[in-house]
C-alpha cells in the first residue's frame, strides 16, 4: 500500500531538511518510493513547493533520492531493474501493470495535496492562487478512474474542493461562480453545514434573500448550536424587511450619536422607475406613485469606492470582470462619450437593479471590458464624498473626514435640479438613502442636487463645469430671465460685507449692541422686502436660496455674537433661513444645523413646555424627516443632541470675538453708506422678478 497523505506528511516535508525527506522516503518500499518521488516531482513541477520552501532544496533532495532509489532498485529487484532506466517515469512505464494501483494512489495524493495547497494559499491571503489549486484539484479528480474502495474518500475530497473554491470565489467577488461551486458541493452532500452557510452568504450578496434564509435555516437544522448561523438567520429577516418592504431601523445608530458605526443596509428599490427625461438630458428616475415628504424612495450601496476616480475606474472594471450582471448594470449608465455624441441611451429594465426573486445565473466567463467606456461612465456618474465615519482607517484624514469617490448604480439615473424634490442621506459605508424632499406626484421626475444649490446662478453654473451639461431646471430658467438684476442685489450685499471687512478699524464695546442690531435689521428688511413682494412662494424661496451666502454670513456673525443680540430677532432670522432652505430641499444638511439652533434658541427663550417650543419641535421633526423618515421622540432627541454639539460653536463660528466685532462694525458703517441704494435695487429687482413677462414656468 502506498503511504497515505498523513504518512507521507508532505507538509512536514515542506519545512524539513532534505535529509529528513530522504530518511522518510527510505522507510518505504522501492515501489512506494517510486510513487512518492513521482508525486514529489509532479508537485514540484506544479510549483507547489516554490511558494513555501526553497524550490532548489526540494529539487536537490529529489535528485539525491532518485540516485539512492535507482541504486537500491538495481540491486534488490532485478525485474524492476531491467526496466529501470533513468527516471521514475520510465521505471513506472516499464512495469505498468505492477505500478498501476500505485499510480492511482499517487494521483489521489496529488489531488489531496492540491487541495491542501489551496487551503494554505487561502490562509496566506492568496485567493487567486487558492482558487487555481482547487480548480486543478477538481479537474485532476475528474480524470482519475472511480475505484469502488475510494468512493467515500473521493466524494469527500470533491466536496471540500468545491466548497472551498466557493469561498475563494465569493471573496474574489465572483458571486455567480461561487454559487455554482456551493451548489456542486451540496449535490455531493446536501447537509454539509459549511456549504449550506456559504451558499446562504453568497445568495445574500446576490440579493436573493428568500433563498439565502432557506440555506441558513437548513444549516441550523444540522448545527443548531452554531451562533454564527443563528446570527445569519436573524440577519435574513432584517434583509427581507429592508429589501422588499423598505423598513430600515437605524434607531440604534442614531441613539449612539456621532461616533456610531453605520449599520449595513440592503439595497431597496421603492416606487421609482427609469424613463426618458423631459427636462434634463437622457434618462431620469420617476415616481411610480404619489409619495409624501420623507417617504423612502430607494436605498443604494455604492458598487465601489476608491480614494480617487482613476482608482475607482479599476475597481469598477474588476467588479465587472467578475459578474455579467454587474457589467450590465454599469454599462446601463450614461458615459461621457455617449452624452457628448448625444447618443440616445436605452431605458434599462428595473429588474437589473431590484433584489431578485428568480435566480438567473450569468457567469463572468468571457467578458471583454471596454476600459474607455468604464472611464467615461465613472466620469459622469461617480460622486465625491466626505466620509467622517469612525470605522474608516485611512490615513488621509482631516477634521471633516476622508475624501473618496464612489459609484452608485440606480441613483446615477437621477438628474440634477437646483430645486430638487429629493434629499439624500449617507450614514456612512457608502449607503445612500434617497427620500422625497416634498410631496411628489406619480409620474414626476425625481431630482437631487449634485452640488450646493444655496448659491447664486453664476456660482451654480460654475459647479456644472465638471459635468457635460448646463442646468435648465425651472429655477435656473427663471433666473436666466433677469440675469443681471438678482446678481446686482447680491453684489451690493456682498460689497457691503467686503467693505466692512476692510473697514475694520477700532473696537468700542459700547457700540456692539447697536451694530448687531443693524445687521439683524439688514437681514430682516431684506426678508421683509422679499416676503411682501408680489411673487409666488417658490420664487421667493429661490431668491432666498440665491442670496443664501449673505443670509448665512450674517447669521453666523449673529451666532458668534450671541450675547449682543436680541434673541427674538435672531429667532426671526433663523426661521427665515430654515423655511427657505427646507423649501429648497434641505441643502446638504445645513438645514438641520440651523433647525437645531432655532429649536434650542426657542427653548431657552420661551421654555421647554411653551407653545413656541412645541411648534419649533414639530418643525424640526419635519426637517429630520427629510433625512431620516419618521422618528420616535427619543430618537429625535438623541439626534438633536448629536447635532447640538456641532452647532453650538462650529469651527467656522469660532473666530476671535474681537475680529467678528470689527467685521460687524465695518459692516454697519458700510451698510449705512449704501442702505438707500441697496433698498432701491432690492425693490427694483423684486418688481422685475414679479413681472409676469418673466414668469417662465
Ligand atoms: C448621473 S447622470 C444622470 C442620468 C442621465 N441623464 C442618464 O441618461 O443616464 C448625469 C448626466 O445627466 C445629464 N443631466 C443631469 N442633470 C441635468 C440637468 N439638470 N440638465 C441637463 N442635463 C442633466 C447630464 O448629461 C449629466 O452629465
Amino acid at each position: 500500500m502506498v503511504p497515505n497523505r498523513q504518512a507521507l506528511n508532505v507538509s512536514m516535508m515542506r519545512s524539513s531538511s532534505a535529509n529528513n525527506i530522504r530518511s522518510e522516503i527510505r522507510s518505504y518500499s522501492e515501489v512506494q518510493s517510486v510513487c512518492i518521488i513521482s508525486l514529489l516531482q509532479q508537485l514540484t513541477e506544479e510549483g507547489h513547493f516554490s511558494k513555501f520552501d526553497s524550490r532548489r532544496r526540494i529539487e536537490e533532495a529529489l535528485k539525491d533520492l532518485f540516485q539512492d532509489l535507482r541504486a537500491a532498485t538495481l540491486e534488490k529487484d532485478p525485474e524492476l531493474s531491467q526496466n529501470s532506466k533513468s527516471s521514475p517515469e520510465q521505471m513506472i512505464a516499464g512495469d505498468e501493470m505492477k505500478m498501476k494501483p500505485y499510480l492511482i494512489e499517487v494521483e489521489y495524493l496529488r489531488v489531496e495535496n492540491l487541495r491542501t495547497a489551496g487551503n494554505d494559499l487561502y490562509a496566506m491571503g492568496d485567493l487567486k492562487g487558492a482558487m487555481e489549486m482547487y480548480t486543478k484539484c477538481i479537474s485532476l479528480m475528474e480524470t482519475i478512474p472511480d475505484g469502488a474502495d475510494r468512493k467515500e474518500w473521493r466524494s469527500q475530497l470533491m466536496l471540500l474542493a468545491y466548497s472551498n473554491r466557493a469561498e475563494a470565489h465569493f471573496r474574489l467577488n465572483f458571486l455567480e461562480d461561487a454559487l455554482l461551486d456551493a451548489e456542486k458541493a451540496l449535490e455531493i452532500s446536501p447537509q454539509h453545514v459549511k456549504s449550506l452557510a456559504r451558499k446562504g452568504k453568497i445568495l445574500e450578496a446576490l440579493e436573493h434573500y428568500e433563498e439565502s434564509r432557506e440555506c441558513f435555516a437548513a444549516a441550523i437544522e444540522e448545527a443548531p448550536r452554531d451562533l454564527s448561523l443563528q446570527k445569519a438567520l436573524a440577519r435574513c429577516k432584517v434583509n427581507y424587511q429592508q429589501a422588499f418592504n423598505g423598513v430600515f431601523d437605524l434607531t440604534k445608530f442614531y441613539m449612539e450619536g456621532k461616533n456610531a458605526t453605520p449599520p449595513t443596509c440592503c439595497n431597496f428599490v421603492g416606487p421609482v422607475e427609469i424613463r426618458k427625461s423631459k427636462g434634463a438630458g437622457g434618462r431620469g428616475l420617476f415616481a411610480t406613485q404619489n409619495v409624501k415628504t420623507g417617504d423612502l424612495l430607494m436605498v443604494s450601496n455604492a458598487l465601489a469606492r476608491a480614494p480617487d476616480k482613476e482608482t475607482l475606474v479599476h475597481e469598477v472594471a474588476t467588479l465587472c470582470a467578475s459578474s455579467r450582471r454587474r457589467l450590465k448594470q454599469v454599462y446601463s449608465l450614461a458615459s461621457e462619450l455617449q452624452i457628448l455624441a448625444e447618443e440616445e441611451n436605452q431605458i434599462p429594465s428595473m429588474d437589473l437593479f431590484e433584489p431578485r426573486s428568480e435566480l438567473e445565473l450569468e457567469r463572468a466567463a468571457g467578458i471583454e471590458l471596454d476600459l474607455v467606456r468604464i472611464h467615461g461612465i465613472v466620469k459622469v456618474n461617480a460622486i465625491t464624498v466626505w466620509d467622517s465615519s469612525p470605522s474608516d482607517e485611512s490615513d488621509d484624514k482631516d477634521a471633516s473626514g476622508t475624501k473618496y469617490s464612489a459609484l452608485w448604480l440606480l441613483p446615477s439615473f437621477m438628474n440634477h435640479s437646483c430645486t430638487p424634490n429629493c434629499v439624500t442621506y449617507n450614514p456612512g459605508r457608502e449607503i445612500l438613502f434617497v427620500r422625497a424632499g416634498r410631496d411628489i406626484s406619480e409620474g414626476e421626475e425625481l431630482c437631487i442636487a449634485y452640488f450646493d444649490i444655496l448659491k447664486d446662478l453664476e456660482t451654480r453654473q460654475l459647479c456644472t463645469v465638471n459635468w457635460p451639461f448646463v442646468c435648465t431646471c425651472p429655477r435656473c430658467t427663471w433666473e436666466y430671465s433677469f440675469p443681471r438684476a438678482l446678481n446686482e442685489v447680491r453684489q451690493r450685499l456682498l460689497k457691503v460685507v467686503s467693505k466692512a471687512k476692510s473697514d475694520c478699524l477700532k473696537c468700542l464695546s459700547a457700540e456692539r449692541p447697536k451694530v448687531t442690531k443693524d445687521l439683524t435689521c439688514l437681514i430682516l428688511s431684506l426678508e421683509k422686502a422679499i416676503e411682501t413682494a408680489d411673487l409666488e412662494l417658490k420664487h421667493k424661496n429661490w431668491i432666498r436660496g440665491s442670496l443664501m451666502d449673505v443670509y448665512l454670513a450674517s447669521s453666523r456673525v449673529l451666532v458668534a455674537l450671541l450675547e449682543y443680540i436680541d434673541p427674538a430677532s435672531r429667532i426671526q432670522v433663523l426661521k427665515v433661513l430654515v423655511d427657505a432652505i427646507t423649501a429648497l430641499g434641505g441643502g446638504d444638511g445645513i438645514c438641520i444645523e440651523i433647525g437645531v439652533m432655532l429649536f434650542e434658541e426657542i427653548e431657552i427663550l420661551y421654555g421647554r413646555q411653551s407653545q413656541e417650543s412645541r411648534i419649533a419641535e414639530s418643525k424640526l421633526l419635519e426637517i429630520f424627516k427629510l433625512y431620516h423618515g419618521k422618528l420616535t421622540r427619543n430618537t429625535f432627541l438623541a439626534l438633536v443632541s448629536s447635532h447640538s454639539q456641532s452647532t453650538k460653536r462650529p469651527a467656522e463660528f469660532a473666530v476671535d470675538d474681537n475680529e467678528v466685532w470689527l467685521f460687524m462694525k465695518g459692516l454697519a458703517e458700510a451698510l449705512s453708506d449704501v442702505e438707500s441704494s441697496l433698498k432701491h435695487s432690492i425693490s427694483d429687482f423684486l418688481r422685475l422678478a414679479g413681472d409676469p413677462l418673466f414668469e417662465m414656468d
